[in-house]
């Protein structure tokens, strides 16, 4: 089969740079440009010099029309706001295009205008858009030409959630989601609260209560439930470079339930789906499991004093949380088997 040729905008960032250590090790595609703002004109390779060896590129200044000449696939990694002005274009004239920024996410353009501040006139085309979750709208990306890729947060959120919700097994108002991120998960570009020295023997609560993936999880949770959920969320950021650790608490509608009938329910929704593995009674996961791979872990108890359900879910979150997941929905999109290119094994120790 001859390899698809592949564009990725916003190469010098994280969600970029993992793109292309996928694309370089995935059978069926091809590098064919990298686009960038302020690093047009450079040598990717200056850039990333543990990458040289492998990738003698110049990344190109972000011209739609120069994109879709060369490239039938463009993954877009840019900061919320830019891809409206590509997306249109690049469609219109045939490629395929999956965002991982939240651009395309949301349902009701209102909910984006309002978390995100930004003004949109692309509606008609945000509508066609699929939220890029593929253990939940696996259907819908088949054929797919939009794809709007979830967050770090939401993806470890809902994973944990969804089985209860999709069953009605919680009380809709109970969830409250506490979760911990790595400092990549806020990008590349240079940020105070990122700094070593601020962020380093540390760990800080932020957005407490209006952080903007709040809307986005609620969106999900409510095609799960069928009908309006409101989550608690609150996010941390934690001294490590890459990972989430979301642990979700819901209040169980059925108090005879047990942690043995809950993990049975959980391995029943996830059975046949390669990137979530429910682990056994007694174990949680660490972050560090997923470590540089696609997987998604989960571990859960029912505590009986309270009856509340506890689920830890763990994810990397430039991988399962960004650039792994956008891969896996391209594989999907295409009829390959999910787990082409992307890494099952992680680093740890
Ligand atoms: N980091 C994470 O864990 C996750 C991030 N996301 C989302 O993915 C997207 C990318 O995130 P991340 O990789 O962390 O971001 P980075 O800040 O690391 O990278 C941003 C990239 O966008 C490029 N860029 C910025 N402005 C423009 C522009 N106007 N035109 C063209 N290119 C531009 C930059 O290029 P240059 O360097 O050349 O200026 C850089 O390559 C964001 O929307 C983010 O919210 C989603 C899930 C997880
Ligand atoms: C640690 C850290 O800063 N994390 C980021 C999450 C990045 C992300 O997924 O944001 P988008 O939904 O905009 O794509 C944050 O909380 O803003």
């Amino acid at each position: 089969m001859a390899k698809i040729p592949v564009a990725v905008v916003g190469a010098s960032g994280y969600g970029g740079v993992q793109l292309v250590r996928l694309i370089l090790g995935h059978p069926y595609l091809e590098l064919v440009y990298l686009g960038g703002d302020s690093s047009a004109g450079q040598e990717f390779a200056d850039i990333y010099p543990h990458l040289g060896h492998q990738l003698h590129c110049v990344v190109e200044p972000v011209d739609a029309q120069v994109i879709a000449r060369k490239a039938q696939v463009v993954f877009l990694s840019l900061p919320n706001g830019v891809a409206p002005g590509l997306v249109p274009d690049l469609l219109a004239q045939g490629c395929q295009v999956f965002d991982l920024s939240a651009d395309y996410r949301f349902r009701d353009m209102q909910i984006y205008q309002t978390w995100y501040g930004i003004e949109r006139t692309d509606g008609a085309v945000a509508a066609k858009a699929v939220y890029g979750l593929p253990e939940l709208y696996r259907e819908s990306l088949v054929n797919a030409t939009l794809v709007g890729c979830p967050g770090c947060y939401p993806t470890a959120s809902l994973l944990a959630l969804a089985p209860l919700l999709r069953q009605g097994l919680v009380a809709w108002d109970s969830i409250v989601i506490d979760a911990k991120s790595g400092t990549s998960g806020g990008g590349r570009q240079a940020k105070t609260h990122l700094l070593l020295a601020e962020a380093d023997n540390s760990i800080s609560a932020y957005g407490v209560g209006r952080h903007r993936h709040r809307p986005e999880i609620e969106q999900v949770c409510g095609d799960l439930a069928g009908q309006p959920v409101k989550v608690q969320f609150t996010p941390h950021l934690v001294p490590m470079v890459r990972g989430i650790l979301a642990t979700v608490y819901a209040q169980v509608r059925d108090p005879g339930l047990t942690t043995e009938d809950l993990l049975l329910i959980y391995q029943a929704f996830y059975r046949g789906k390669p990137w979530v593995r429910v682990l056994p009674p007694g174990v949680y996961p660490h972050t560090k499991w997923a470590w540089g791979t696609n997987m998604c872990y989960l571990g859960l108890e029912l505590d009986p004093h309270t009856d509340r359900v506890i689920v830890i879910s763990a994810i990397d979150n430039l991988l399962k949380g960004q650039a792994g997941q956008a891969v896996q929905c391209l594989n999907i999109s295409r009829g390959w088997p999910e787990t082409t290119g992307l890494p099952q094994l992680s680093f740890y120790p």
